[in-house]
């Protein structure tokens, strides 16, 4: 198993196994399948990088649920609206539905917290975070909502299982962290 890889020409080590992040993923499923039976949760998974975070927790899931994704656009606006963000593909029948978002990493968390006001527009039933990775040390603003975490991550850069450097690494199967 190879522990060291470049991407981009820089270098990355093995931080999390295959067999780990499976492990994990099996036991945030069997605690969803607990806390959402009978409710008919929508999964909403935010691509890029929740891709196969999604597609490996939904084969885990054995409820009867639904799953939707929708992509984060952030692009210059005027001077006085600075950077916009858009919510596309964002399905627009929450009301009264158990949500549960699906990321890959929360960060800063300013992209989730921007999905979340989004959400809450519809005035959904109830709304959950579930996130593979999440880097505490740089939290910008308190989640209530993230209920679900594989992992507490320092505050280093990661790539692979889904998430890219520069746009490459998203096929890898381990995670792994920069050097
Ligand atoms: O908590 P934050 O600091 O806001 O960062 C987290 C966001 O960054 C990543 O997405 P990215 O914008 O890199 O797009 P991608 O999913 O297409 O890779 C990740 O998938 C989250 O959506
Ligand atoms: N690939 C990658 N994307 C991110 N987006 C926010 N944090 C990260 C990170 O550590 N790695």
């Amino acid at each position: 198993m190879e522990t060291n890889i470049s991407v981009h020409n820089k270098e990355f080590e093995l931080f999390l196994e295959e067999e780990t992040i499976a492990k994990r993923i099996r036991l945030m499923a069997i605690q969803l399948n607990v806390d959402y039976e009978n409710r008919n949760p929508l999964f909403i998974g935010v691509l890029n990088g929740s891709f196969l975070f999604l597609a490996d927790l939904m084969k885990e899931i054995d409820l009867a649920c639904e799953t939707e994704f929708i992509k984060i656009a952030s692009y210059h606006g005027t001077s006085s609206t600075g950077m916009v963000k858009d919510a596309l593909g964002m399905p627009q029948n929450l009301k009264g539905r158990d949500i549960v978002v699906v990321e890959d990493i929360i960060d800063s968390g300013l992209t989730m917290k921007y999905i979340l006001s989004k959400i809450y527009e519809q005035e959904p039933a109830s709304v959950s975070v579930c996130t593979l990775l999440f880097k505490p040390d740089a939290l910008k603003e308190e989640i209530n909502e993230l209920n679900y975490i594989g992992f507490e991550i320092p505050n280093e850069f990661v790539v692979g299982y889904g998430l890219d450097y520069d746009g490459l690494g998203r096929n890898l199967n381990q995670i792994y962290r920069a050097v």
